[in-house]
C-alpha cells in the first residue's frame, strides 16, 4: 500500500484532493478528523479544563473547538499552542499509524493522510510521498470564507505553521489547485496512474 501524505495552505484543497483520490480507489485518513476524536477522551477533556478551566467546555461537556481555537490561535499564544500540540499529536499519531496497519492488512492500494501539520509533527515519517497542493491565497481565502473564517482567521492560523514554501520544497510533487475541480482531478488521475502498479489500474 502506498502512503500519500497530502499538505498544502489552509483551504488550498487537501480535502478535495483526498476525495478525488477516493474515486480512483484510495482509502482516506484525516488528521483533523482524528483531532477533533482526541478532543472526545475523557483523560484530554480534564487535562484541558485543568489548564484553561471549564469555560472551555460546551453545555454537554466535550471541548468546544472554537473556544479552544481562541486560546491557542491567539497572539503571542505559543506556549498554550505547544501545550495542546504536546498533548494531542502523539494521541493522533497513534491512532494514524493504528488505522494505517489496518487499512494496510485489507490490502488497499494507497491511503492519503490528509494532515496540514504532517511535516510540523514529523508524520511524513509515516508516508511514502508527499504531495503539496498549490493553489493562490486568493482562491484559498475565498473557500475559507465559506467555512465561516475570515482572513485574519486564515493569517492567524497559517501564521504558527511551516511557511508555504518550506512545505513545498519539503514535498516529493505539487498539485495545483488554482483552477477548477476537473483540472484537479485531472492531476490526481495523473498522479495516480504514475504512482500506482498497473494491476491496480488495469
Ligand atoms: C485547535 C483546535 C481545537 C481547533 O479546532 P477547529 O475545528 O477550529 O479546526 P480543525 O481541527 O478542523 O483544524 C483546521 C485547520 O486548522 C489548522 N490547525 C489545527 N490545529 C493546529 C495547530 N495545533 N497548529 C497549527 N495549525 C493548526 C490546520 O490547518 C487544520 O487543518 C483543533 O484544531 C485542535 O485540537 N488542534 C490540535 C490538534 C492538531 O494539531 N490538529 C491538526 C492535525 S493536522
Ligand atoms: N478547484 C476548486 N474549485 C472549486 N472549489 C474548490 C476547488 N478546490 C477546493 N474547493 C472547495 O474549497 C473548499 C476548501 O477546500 P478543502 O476543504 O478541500 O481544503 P483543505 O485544504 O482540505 O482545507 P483545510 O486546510 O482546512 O484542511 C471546499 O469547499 C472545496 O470543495
Amino acid at each position: 500500500m502506498l502512503t500519500i501524505g497530502l499538505i498544502g495552505g489552509i483551504a488550498s484543497g487537501k480535502s478535495a484532493v483526498a476525495q478525488a483520490f477516493v474515486k480512483l480507489g484510495a482509502v482516506v485518513l484525516d488528521a483533523d478528523r482524528a483531532g477533533h476524536a482526541v478532543l472526545r477522551e475523557p483523560p484530554v477533556i480534564a487535562t484541558l479544563v485543568d489548564r484553561w478551566g471549564p469555560g472551555i467546555l460546551t453545555s454537554d461537556g466535550q471541548v468546544s473547538r472554537s473556544a479552544v481555537a481562541k486560546i491557542v490561535f491567539a497572539e503571542g499564544s505559543e506556549s498554550e499552542r505547544l501545550f495542546l500540540n504536546r498533548l494531542t499529536h502523539p494521541l493522533i499519531a497513534e491512532k494514524l499509524k493504528t488505522e494505517l496497519n489496518l487499512l494496510q492488512s485489507e490490502g488497499h492500494p494507497a491511503a492519503i493522510l490528509d494532515a496540514a501539520l504532517l511535516l510540523e509533527a514529523g508524520w511524513d515519517r509515516l508516508c511514502d510521498r508527499v504531495l503539496f497542493v498549490d493553489a493562490p491565497q486568493s482562491a484559498r481565502l475565498e473557500r475559507a470564507k465559506g467555512r465561516g473564517w475570515d482572513a485574519a482567521e486564515l493569517a492567524r492560523r497559517e501564521a504558527t505553521q511551516l511557511p508555504l514554501g518550506e512545505k513545498k520544497q519539503r514535498s516529493t510533487a505539487v498539485i495545483e489547485n488554482g483552477g477548477t475541480l476537473d483540472d484537479l482531478n485531472r492531476q490526481v488521475k495523473a498522479f495516480w496512474l504514475a504512482w500506482i502498479p498497473t494491476d491496480v489500474n488495469s
